[in-house]
């Protein structure tokens, strides 16, 4: 037996030709969608990231603004440029590459992106709309596994879900969201005792830990649908995922190949979020805003909340 493939590569090509139609309509209203990325320093796994979000920008219709910063770069500097990008008409998303130096301050710098230009889904207030199961903008990697599973009408409800890293852009928020489908949801990471006794209870098993051949076919059941979240870079400059592809794959029923399953979702989802932004953003224009809710920076939220 071996696992069908959640391709990744093949969903995403569908899902940018429908988001160019999205993109090509708010144009022809007058607004061309924009996304701000922020990158500082000369981390070459970054710089291709970067590369592929401006390409997959350009398939979109979206323009892109890629902002370089030396290493150096101080936390009042950035914070100069988003708050000046926040206000920009021309921009509907900023995104701010990570990792960022040592010196700079992550929730700092993510807690001055406007909630309604945060596409990376990371600013405190989206996080915490997960909680409550309605964000404006979902984190883009776990909305792409999201979407991977609904478009392979793989059900989530009712299933052991477990999700294998801990971290606030991909096991937390993925936790999250599938709870809110009716998943019963584990969360394992660095300090987890026994962590096959865990994947081997999984139906869906998410694998985000960073860490290659982590997860051997004996770790887990006959019919298990894997998601490999992890990019590892090989001595020989291939990347590999978290998973024994290989092995796993013969008792797998679905499972996403590295690369090609979700790093091109991560990046369409991107978009996705941008277009959304710049649609919502046309018709916040519309709405009655009263000068109150104008001061505020999350004005509109309650609003937006009840249409997503
Ligand atoms: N603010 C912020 N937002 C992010 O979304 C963000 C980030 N920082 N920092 C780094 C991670 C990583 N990430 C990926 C994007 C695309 C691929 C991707 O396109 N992967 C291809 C292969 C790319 C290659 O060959 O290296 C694939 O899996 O097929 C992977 C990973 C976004 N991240």
């Amino acid at each position: 037996m071996s696992a069908r493939i959640l391709d990744g590569r093949t969903l995403s090509k569908e899902i940018r030709a429908s988001l160019l139609e999205r993109s090509l309509r708010i144009r022809n209203k007058g607004h061309a969608p924009g996304l701000a990325v922020i990158l500082v320093g000369n981390d070459p796994a970054s710089k291709v990231y970067v590369r592929n979000k401006s390409k997959a920008c350009g398939e979109c219709g979206v323009m892109s603004k890629v902002f370089l910063f030396p290493n150096s770069v101080s936390e009042h500097e950035l914070i100069e440029l988003i708050e000046k990008l926040n206000a920009s008409n021309e921009i509907d998303g900023v995104l701010v590459q990570l990792p960022l130096p040592g010196h700079v301050n992550v929730r700092n710098i993510m807690g001055c992106i406007s909630v309604n230009k945060d596409v990376d889904g990371f600013h405190l207030y989206n996080v915490g709309g997960l909680v409550v199961g309605g964000t404006i903008f979902p984190p883009c990697t776990p909305y792409g596994v999201q979407l991977l599973l609904e478009t392979a009408k793989i059900e989530v409800s009712g299933k052991n879900v477990v999700i294998v890293g801990a971290s606030n852009i991909v096991g937390k928020p993925m936790a999250l969201m599938l709870l809110q489908k009716d998943a019963t949801v584990s969360i394992c990471h660095i300090k987890t005792n026994d962590l096959s006794l865990y994947t081997k209870l999984a139906d869906v098993l998410i694998v985000a830990a960073g860490k290659p051949g982590l997860i051997t076919a004996d770790m887990v059941k006959n019919n298990v649908v894997v998601i490999d979240v992890g990019i590892n870079r090989m001595p020989d400059g291939s990347i590999t995922g978290d998973v024994d592809f290989d092995n796993v794959k013969h008792k797998a029923s679905w499972i996403t190949p590295v690369p090609g399953g979700v790093g091109p979702m991560t990046v369409t989802m991107l978009i996705e979020n941008t277009i959304r932004s710049a649609e919502l953003r046309m018709s916040i224009n519309n709405l009655e805003v009263t000068k109150l809710e104008k001061q505020n920076q999350v004005y509109g939220l309650s609003k937006l909340l009840g249409q997503v």
